[in-house]
């Protein structure tokens, strides 16, 4: 059987990486400390011109009703015609897992650096954050759908032109994660060929 998330070394770890699925975490989470902590390493992120294009916004457990509310405020604003199996989904988005972090893509528009390269910032800054919550023994899950592109939850959060790049889940797997077919390295791998061809 395959363990995920190895922490007996750096290259085990990065050999076993899995990200866990946000709807089976259960508690514990990070404490506060943790928390802090698990933003600090994320702060180690490639950032061209030191823009530091993203943010993050840490919804508290005691917060999450009040947030299943709002989103499903907005969806049905935006959904009027929503059924209840839609209205369910987005409440049961807003209160899984034990911890949830709001990462927002903060572009500097008037930076010479192009907003490519702050886009591509901000995803490394996910999957660094997403480092450090396995570094610390818990395990997270990015996920967007539609919440991450309704500009009303948006505004919950921050304001345009930010976007929401994830919502970050964090907590322990509740069910033993699964493996997940990867391309072969060949698939990705290739030699350059000075022609062309
Ligand atoms: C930008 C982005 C958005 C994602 N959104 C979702 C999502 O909404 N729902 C989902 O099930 N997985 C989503 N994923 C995929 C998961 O985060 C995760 O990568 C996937 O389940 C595979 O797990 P792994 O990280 O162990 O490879 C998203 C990934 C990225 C990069």
């Amino acid at each position: 059987m395959t363990q995920f998330n190895d922490l007996s070394s750096l290259p085990r770890y990065l050999a076993s990486r899995r990200s866990g699925r946000p709807r089976d975490m259960i508690a514990p989470g990070p404490d506060a400390a943790q928390m802090r902590e698990i933003v600090r390493m994320a702060l180690r992120t490639p950032d061209h011109g030191k823009l530091n294009p993203w943010r993050v916004v840490h919804v508290a457990s005691d917060q999450r009703d009040a947030f299943a509310e709002k989103l499903t405020a907005a969806y049905r604003a935006e959904k009027p015609e929503a059924g209840r199996l839609e209205i369910e989904a987005m409440e049961s988005f807003a209160r899984q897992a034990p911890e949830l972090l709001v990462v927002l893509y903060s572009p500097r528009e008037s930076s010479k650096i192009p907003l490519w390269e702050q886009q591509l910032s901000a995803g490394a800054f996910v999957m660094n954050l997403l480092h450090a919550v396995h570094a610390h023994g818990f395990v997270g899950g990015w996920i967007t759908g539609w919440p991450s592109y309704s500009d009303a939850v948006r505004d919950m959060f921050g304001s345009a032109p930010e976007q929401i790049a994830g919502f970050v889940f964090i907590g322990t797997p509740g069910q033993p994660l699964e493996e997940r077919p990867r391309p072969a390295v060949d698939a990705v791998l290739s030699g350059w060929s000075a022609a062309g061809d």
